[in-house]
């Protein structure tokens, strides 16, 4: 191969990866482990393969749009936080007008499918999201208050309702449920990564909460949330939604969160905020398959 076919190739391949990374691809995979949840658990009368993996293209779409969008917003902040200098559009190696192109393609394409496919209400649902990440949460609440994510957490905390919606076409209680616990699993989710980070988040004014109200009232707080957490996990089970092997298994998880944040209070251990942060997708991702395991094996012994 010729030097300058190499370095095409090398090119493009880097192009393609600042693309991806423009879609924060691991979070997207976790959203959509939440809708595929949400899915599974809609009442359908036979089961939907086809229209389930559209309208997870629809919904992984709009949400990559949504974390393409954050990045065109942010780009300044992004610039200055060691986390994130290095980010596509921060570096500049992708530019605000591609990034935005890419996003709004992305996000055009995403409400099409789910609209024409899926149905209506799905679609607005999801683009309302968007907007709650990008619009709301981005450009303003994470700027003015460190509430912001008990606020802002609610775009993130939808995709279990999306799915249930793009199954069932109508909205209902239970997954409410599901979107209440992310909701609350959501604080104690970014407050441990922005403990670690707080100088970092100082430096650019941003009004987190180890930032304005210092990093002891923050694991107050996340020792509070875990608790909340454990309680509203609770719901599925009480309402009939879950059985025990869902209750068994989400005590012992939430345990083992509670435990994450009673040593980030009280341990005064350096590496604690990024354990419980790491620790915390986890939880997030075998509690939402734990409502599967639970769906698909235990009710069928009854
Ligand atoms: C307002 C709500 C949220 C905030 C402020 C937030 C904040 C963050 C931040 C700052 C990171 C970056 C860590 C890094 O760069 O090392 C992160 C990572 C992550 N978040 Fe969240 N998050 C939120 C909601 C969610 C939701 C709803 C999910 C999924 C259901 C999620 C899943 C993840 C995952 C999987 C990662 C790891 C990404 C990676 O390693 O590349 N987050 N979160
Ligand atoms: C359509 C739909 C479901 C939209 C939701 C989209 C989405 C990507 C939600 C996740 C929330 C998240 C990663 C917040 C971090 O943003 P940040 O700006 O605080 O973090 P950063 O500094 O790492 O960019």
């Amino acid at each position: 191969m010729s030097i300058s076919k190499m370095l095409l190739t090398q090119e493009l391949r880097q192009s393609w990866r600042d693309y991806y990374q423009l879609t924060k691809p691991k979070v997207v995979a976790l959203l959509l482990l939440t809708a595929w949840v949400g899915m599974l658990l809609a009442p359908s009368v036979q089961s939907q393969p086809v229209l389930m993996l559209i309208a997870l293209c629809g919904i992984g779409m709009l949400s990559a749009a949504a974390a393409a969008l954050n990045h065109v917003l942010d780009q300044n902040i992004d610039a200055k936080m060691a986390r994130t200098q290095r980010r596509p559009v921060a570096t500049g190696r992708v530019s605000s007008h591609q990034a935005l192109g890419f996003a709004l393609t992305l996000a055009a394409v995403g409400f099409v499918v789910l609209y024409s496919w899926v149905n209506p209400l799905t679609a607005w649902l999801t683009l309302a999201s968007l907007f709650g990440y990008a619009g709301i949460y981005t450009m303003f609440l994470k700027r003015a208050t460190p509430q912001n994510i008990v606020i802002g957490g609610l775009a993130g905390a939808m995709p279990p309702l999306l799915g249930w919606t793009s199954i069932s076409g109508t909205l209902s209680a239970e997954p409410w449920l599901l979107v209440m616990i992310i909701f609350a699993w959501t604080p104690p989710h970014f407050w441990a990564l922005a403990i670690h980070r707080r100088d970092d988040y100082a430096k650019v004014n941003m009004p987190m909460l180890p930032v304005t109200h210092g990093i002891e009232f923050t694991k107050t707080a996340i020792l509070f949330y875990t608790m909340i957490l454990t309680l509203v996990c609770l719901m599925p089970y009480l309402v009939g939604m879950s059985g025990v092997l869902y209750l068994a298994g989400s005590l012992l998880l939430n345990l083992g969160f509670i435990s994450h944040a009673w040593r980030l209070k009280f341990a005064d251990d350096p590496k604690q905020p990024m354990l419980m942060f790491r620790f915390s997708i986890y939880h997030l991702m075998l509690l939402f398959l734990l409502l599967i395991l639970d769906q698909q094996w235990f009710w069928r012994w009854q």
